[in-house]
């Protein structure tokens, strides 16, 4: 099956299969994807929508102010933190085939899991330890409890003076948790704009500060995400591979692909499906339309790792419900090699394989994959890496935030909020707090029925 390959100069490269959405579906979506560019826009005039000014970050203070922090001594930073307080950088960080010279070893510590959390704090030279506490509302149980645990052990440790030069707190600017803490105890502080949403804002300082830390180029990186900017905000559908992208997930999803599986050839891309899965769920998974009709709409996000999971996973995506849209990543050139030996001795049957990169197998698999996807009428998208490189990592991150906000216009619903996580956490603090559980429902749902969803979380 012949391949389309989108012209729009953008790296990575979007490539869409010649099954998923034809010229002709998408002449039938043009006015919806001018109109829905056209509402994007004018929220950003707004105000609104503040993830399309991240590309204009001012990368140069916070590479400044974590060189000084390196040369501090430290030599790990523990980032405590969850959802889109802690995803992005973690996908960004991963990404990166070995950590650059100076750069700190970062640790995530994202779930409460009491042995995972004993286990990374007995690891620890406090002496040496950063820690940055990130959280956008500043009262996140899973966070706060592990900052304030952090503290404490900090303090017995090096005394409450020198710990506080241990800590550094990225939080919304005028929150009365963590924000009042990081004041009170003079922590160095970095703001979190309150018009990106947390799973938007892995290119505000959320994502930025621990990138710096751990040595990562973050004005390549952002540069990447200006780039995917320009062609995001391109009004001619025709030349915007964004805004194609987006209709194909909208119109595949309208065909019954309700999952979407972002299936990685490269261990280095892996977390950014971690990353993805967090943006597409919390964004388009959503009761209410904009006129408060129940539509319950959503689409499934799952990650997979080739080649591992053609061995695990691949059946169902051939021959299961025909439900799903299969998103590649794909690495032209990979940062190492390794080689097959050409060494005799290979059995006969095998003998192909002497000589050749590992790189060139795994990308040999992806191709086998794809075509028998497509083969079998099954849809799928490639996006084609360079290689992994933080101007391509940015534009990958700015690419799908985009088509995220476009989709959800497509879809008519609110792609900014989360009403459905807000009650679970309300719940939580009342498990854990003095009321009774459920006079603690009782409030939260009638909390959360007054909120009902302008919150940008
Ligand atoms: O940054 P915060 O406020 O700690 O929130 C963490 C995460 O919790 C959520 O509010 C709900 O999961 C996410 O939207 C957010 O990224």
């Amino acid at each position: 099956m012949t391949l389309r390959y989108d012209a729009s100069g953008l790296s990575p490269t979007i490539i869409g299969d010649k099954m998923s959405v034809s010229g002709e579906q998408r002449d039938a979506l043009r006015a919806r994807l001018e109109e829905a560019l056209g509402n994007v826009k004018a929220a950003h005039e707004r105000g609104e929508l503040g993830f399309i000014d991240c590309p204009d970050f001012d990368a140069q203070e916070v590479q400044a102010w974590a060189a000084d922090k390196r040369a501090q001594g430290f030599t790990d930073q523990v980032v405590i933190g969850i959802g889109g307080s802690s995803l992005g950088a973690r996908a960004v960080y991963e990404s990166m085939a070995e950590l650059p010279d100076g750069g700190l070893r970062t640790h995530f510590a994202e779930n409460v899991d009491p042995v995972g959390v004993a286990n990374l704090f007995d690891g620890l030279d406090f002496s040496k330890t950063l820690f940055v506490v990130i959280t956008k509302s500043g009262s996140t149980v899973e966070t706060m409890t592990k900052f304030w645990y952090a503290w404490d052990r900090a303090v017995d440790e090096l005394g409450e003076d020198e710990a506080s030069s241990h800590f550094v707190a990225i939080t919304g600017p005028d929150n009365a948790g963590l924000r009042a803490l990081a004041d009170d105890k003079g922590f160095d502080t970095f703001p979190v704009p309150p018009n990106v949403g947390g799973r938007f804002s892995v290119l505000t300082a959320v994502g930025l500060v621990p990138l710096a830390l751990a040595g990562y180029d973050i004005a390549a990186l952002v540069d990447g995400a200006g780039r995917a900017r320009d062609v995001s905000m391109t009004d001619s559908v025709d030349d915007n591979a964004i805004l194609k992208a987006a209709a194909d997930m909208f119109e595949l999803y309208e065909r019954g692909a309700d999952q979407v599986v972002m299936m990685a050839y490269s261990d280095q891309l892996l977390a950014m499906a971690d990353w993805f899965r967090q943006l597409w769920a919390e964004s388009l998974g959503k009761a209410k339309n904009r006129q408060g009709e129940e539509v319950n709409v959503g689409m499934t996000p799952i990650k997979a790792l080739g080649a591992i999971d053609q061995h695990s996973q691949a059946q169902l995506y051939m021959e299961g419900p025909n439900d799903k849209h299969v998103v590649f990543l794909e690495v032209e050139s990979f940062d190492r090699e390794v080689t097959v030996p050409e060494r005799e001795g290979l059995p006969e049957s095998l003998s192909h394989l002497a000589g050749k990169s590992l790189g060139e197998i795994l990308n040999a698999e992806l191709q086998g994959t794809r075509r028998a996807l497509q083969e079998a009428g099954r849809p799928t998208t490639t996006w084609r890496f360079d290689a992994v490189a933080p101007g391509e990592i940015g534009a990958f991150i700015f690419a799908w935030e985009f088509i995220t906000a476009i989709t959800g216009e497509l879809l008519d619903i609110n792609a900014f909020d989360q009403p459905g996580v807000e009650l679970g956490k309300k719940l939580a603090h009342g498990l854990l707090g003095r009321q009774g559980f459920e006079e603690w429902a009782e409030m939260a749902r009638s909390d959360e029925a007054e909120a009902s969803g302008e919150e940008i979380g």
